[in-house]
């Protein structure tokens, strides 16, 4: 299945989903949910920089997708109460479009950079200067007329997402002052989240039909609003004027997504690994293949998930599904074995 196919992606679906996304984005720390440990550093950063009137340090975000990081972006914007300019790394395509976006900045204005690790490599470099000392050299004209050319630019701040800290080179990693590790959100915090977005959707909905949205969401403010969304439209077909257990679990049911959050792809996942390789250990690159799908895909989007509620764990040798998964799909460890 195509990863935007699936209901429970955390990925960003479409346009009409990232417009949805914009009106649920909260606007300051204190709207922000969850992230408890990652707010109480920021705004301590966000204070000291504004007391001091400089820019805030650039800073580095990463975790899974649908966490929050480019909404956690904007809202340190807006705390800084700057202007908040975003791109991605993979629209920057040549050292000419970085430049252009530079200069567009006023002092303490915060550029965000999604997909940080897609930038090409000739863009990066001229980055580290920007970044450390505020100016960039670069080659204007060609052949005969080329000549170098040396431009201050006005301090600013970086905010860099991205999936996996891992993907930066060390050099641009290293010029970042806070770096901030996006954790999964607890079932109470998206509970949070989609009570809030029930709010901006006029949409009523009870505790315990929030909770059980939130249980099947995978830790994912984007996926709890994307199923809430869903689950809104099977309670008004059946004429039901507040959402509640009963029609999250119904609705959810139907589009299989498990009590787990998992679906058809994740369990696909675990059972090729137990019934093609017992489980385990085995490598990330031949479960993709087997299922079908990029190794990316499963690095960024199944794998995280299914190690974080301890379905999979990683060793030495490779991936190994875990005795709550076997457990969780009904399947008999001891039976397998071959
Ligand atoms: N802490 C939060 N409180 C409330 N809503 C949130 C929070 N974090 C994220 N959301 C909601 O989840 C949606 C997705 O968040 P966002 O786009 O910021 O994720 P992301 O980490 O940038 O994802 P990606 O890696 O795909 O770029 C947003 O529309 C927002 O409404
Ligand atoms: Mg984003």
């Amino acid at each position: 299945m195509d990863e935007d196919e699936r209901i429970i992606s955390a990925e960003s679906a479409d346009f009409a989903e990232e417009q949805t996304e914009l009106s649920l984005r909260p606007k300051t720390l204190t709207q922000y949910i969850g992230q408890e440990k990652i707010k109480q550093e920021v705004a301590v950063y966000i204070e000291a920089a504004k007391t001091r009137e400089e820019p805030l340090d650039h800073v580095l975000l990463y975790g899974p997708p649908g966490l929050g990081k480019t909404t956690l972006a904007g809202v340190i914007a807006n705390e800084m109460e700057v202007n908040f300019k975003t791109t991605s790394g993979p629209a920057i395509e040549k050292p000419g479009d970085l430049v252009a976006l530079l200069n567009e900045l006023r002092p303490g204005d915060i550029l965000f950079i999604d997909e940080i690790h897609r930038l090409p490599k000739n863009v990066e470099e001229i980055l580290y200067s920007a970044m450390e000392d505020f100016y960039i050299d670069i080659v204007v004209g060609q052949d005969a007329t080329a000549h170098p050319v040396h431009f201050p630019l006005p301090p600013f701040t970086l905010v860099g997402a991205t999936t996996r800290a891992g993907l930066l080179s060390a050099p641009l990693r290293a010029r970042f002052g806070i770096v901030e590790h996006m954790q999964y959100y607890t079932e109470a915090e998206l509970s949070q989240v989609v009570l809030r977005s029930a709010t901006v959707f006029n949409t009523r909905i009870d505790p315990l039909g929030a909770r059980e949205i939130a249980r099947r969401s995978r830790g994912t403010p984007r996926v709890a609003n994307r199923l809430l969304k869903r689950v809104r439209d099977f309670a008004q077909v059946a004429h039901k004027e507040m959402i509640d257990q009963e029609i999250v679990d119904y609705a959810l049911n139907l589009l299989q997504v498990d009590n787990q959050g998992l679906d058809e792809t994740d369990r696909k996942m675990l059972q090729t690994m137990i019934n093609l390789y017992n489980g385990g250990p085995v490598g990330l690159a031949t479960i993709a293949a087997n299922i079908g799908e990029e190794t990316e895909t499963v690095a960024d989007m199944l794998e995280p998930y299914l190690m974080q509620i301890g379905f999979m764990k990683r060793t030495a040798r490779g991936r190994m599904v875990t005795p709550a998964a076997y457990a969780h799909l009904g399947i008999d460890p001891h039976k397998n074995k071959k």
